[in-house]
């Protein structure tokens, strides 16, 4: 199978992207999915069995749309995004962790990692893919599944906004200490990446680094569907 993707991924100028999360905390990717790729993820939505999941958001109030999370082995393009991402990542996380004083110990790569998540019970694959309708909107949340986390995900927008959908953008929420919280508003276009924290973010202020707890989430969308890709690079108990 060709991988288009994770040359992509090769290629991006990772110093710039790791610039970029110093300062905003999150960083968006330019298109790393074809339409073709991320056309065959939505069409894909249909296939029951590649899921081990499926979730209707309002029953358990996280707003309104339907969720999937992928079976394992996940697609191709899928896997080829979460192990080629991860490395880059796993610098960033062991930077940050070291700024905040703490032991740098995200292993190098997905399947080191991976493997630590099976150890702790954390063994269901969480790349998920998402679909809200007109209406559809995500409350704010953070993706936790357990006691292992990697703090950074990726999601990638499969549709078109102004074309597929209106509305729907990506909802970033800051909460800093002592401090009111700090929102931002993030649109990606079809195949566009986005990664942001899981949970906290390290930043420098006068006095050394402190730390804020984010939140993600959905605005309503206001026509059409939106389809989204979720990468979360810690397995769920
Ligand atoms: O649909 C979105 O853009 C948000 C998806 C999400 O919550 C996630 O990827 O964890
Ligand atoms: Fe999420």
């Amino acid at each position: 199978m060709n991988d288009q993707i994770a040359s992509s991924v090769a290629k991006l100028d990772w110093v710039t992207l790791q610039q970029s999360l110093d300062e905003y905390g999150y960083a968006k990717l330019p298109r790393l999915l074809s339409p073709t790729v991320c056309t065959d993820l939505m069409v894909g939505y249909g296939n029951e069995l590649a899921f081990r999941n499926t979730i209707d958001m309002a029953r358990y109030r996280f707003g309104i749309g339907e969720y999937k999370y992928y079976d394992a082995p996940l697609p191709y393009p899928i896997q080829q995004l979460r192990e080629s991402i991860y490395p880059e990542l796993s610098k960033a996380a062991n930077r940050y962790l070291e700024l905040s004083g703490q032991t740098a110990d995200y292993p190098a790569s997905l399947a080191a990692f991976v493997e630590q998540c099976q150890q702790k019970g954390q063994t269901r694959s969480t790349p998920l893919i998402l679909k809200y309708e007109a209406g559809g909107y995500n409350c704010l949340h953070q993706d936790l599944y357990g006691d292992i986390f990697f703090p950074f995900q990726v999601v990638f927008a499969l549709n078109q906004r102004d074309t597929d959908y209106t509305g729907g953008e990506f909802l970033l929420m800051e909460q800093r200490p002592r401090a009111q919280s700090r929102g931002s508003v993030i649109t990606l276009d079809q195949g566009e990446g986005l990664i942001f924290p899981t949970r906290h973010r390290i930043v420098p202020g006068t006095r050394g680094y402190y730390r804020t707890t984010l939140r993600h989430g959905v605005s309503t969308v206001t026509s059409g569907t939106r389809f989204s890709l979720g990468i979360i690079f810690h397995d769920a108990k």
